[in-house]
């Protein structure tokens, strides 16, 4: 469902380009789930966003099944983001102005696919049922959290990236919303790819990969495994 090949990207320094992903190949199955890790500034961030199409590489390819994200414009990228790939970040990204039932909706809605049945179903699943007339800024942190999960999976995306998904919350509201999170994109059968630094996170995904160095460090997965 999700395939990158040889990605590489480097940024402007002052000393010259720095190189933080150098040739990274990755494959996330539908239905399946990747857990990817490595050091504060190892490149996780930088490869979803790729794989988003919020940026776009030095070299590589992006396929999310069989279209192709690199290679197309800022508004390509976009259209094929609404259409297949559902976004879940450490900030919740919620749009302050629209109630929890149209952001949920939102996505969706831009992509004219909402589906009233499986946002009820996703909304009750959630326990967001007695906040739907709420605005973001008079939920908790967990309670956001599990709207953006909504709003990522209501279109039923073919992929999730979800990137620190609970790293703003405490451990026990953590717990409940990656539970949650792995439930629904079972019950979706997207491909997720989730960026993390809690190896607690990582083992509850069916596979995990490590990077340093900007490349796939084989034997700190054997570790991690
Ligand atoms: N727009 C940018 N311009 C220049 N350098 C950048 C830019 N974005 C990221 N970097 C650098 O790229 C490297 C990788 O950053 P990235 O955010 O992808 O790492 P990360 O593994 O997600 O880190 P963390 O776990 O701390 O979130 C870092 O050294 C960072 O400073």
């Amino acid at each position: 469902m999700l395939r990158v090949e040889t990605l590489s990207k480097s940024y402007a320094t002052p000393q010259g380009p720095a190189t933080v992903l150098d040739g990274v190949s990755l494959e996330v199955g539908a239905g399946r789930t990747l857990a990817l890790m490595g050091e504060s500034g190892s490149g996780k961030s930088t490869l979803l966003h790729l794989v988003a199409g919020l940026d776009a590489p030095d070299e590589g390819r992006v396929f999310v099944g069989d279209a192709e994200m690199t290679g197309r414009d800022d508004a390509g990228r976009a259209a094929l983001r609404r259409e297949r790939v559902g976004l879940v970040f450490q900030q919740f990204n919620l749009v302050a102005s629209l109630t929890v039932a149209d952001n949920l909706a939102f996505q969706a809605r831009l992509a004219g696919r909402e589906d009233g049945v499986w946002t009820a179903r996703l909304t009750e699943r959630l326990g967001l049922a007695a906040l739907t007339g709420r605005y973001p800024e008079q939920l908790s942190g967990g309670q956001q959290q599990r709207v953006a999960i909504g709003r990522a999976l209501a279109l039923r995306p073919a992929l999730v990236l979800a990137d620190e998904p609970t790293g703003a919350l405490d451990e026990t509201t953590a717990e409940t919303v990656m539970t949650l999170m792995l439930e629904l994109v079972a019950e979706t059968g997207c491909a997720l790819l989730m960026a993390t630094h809690s190896a607690r996170c990582a083992a509850r995904l069916g596979e995990r990969l490590v990077l340093r160095g900007g490349r796939v460090d084989a034997a700190a997965m054997r570790a991690a495994e």
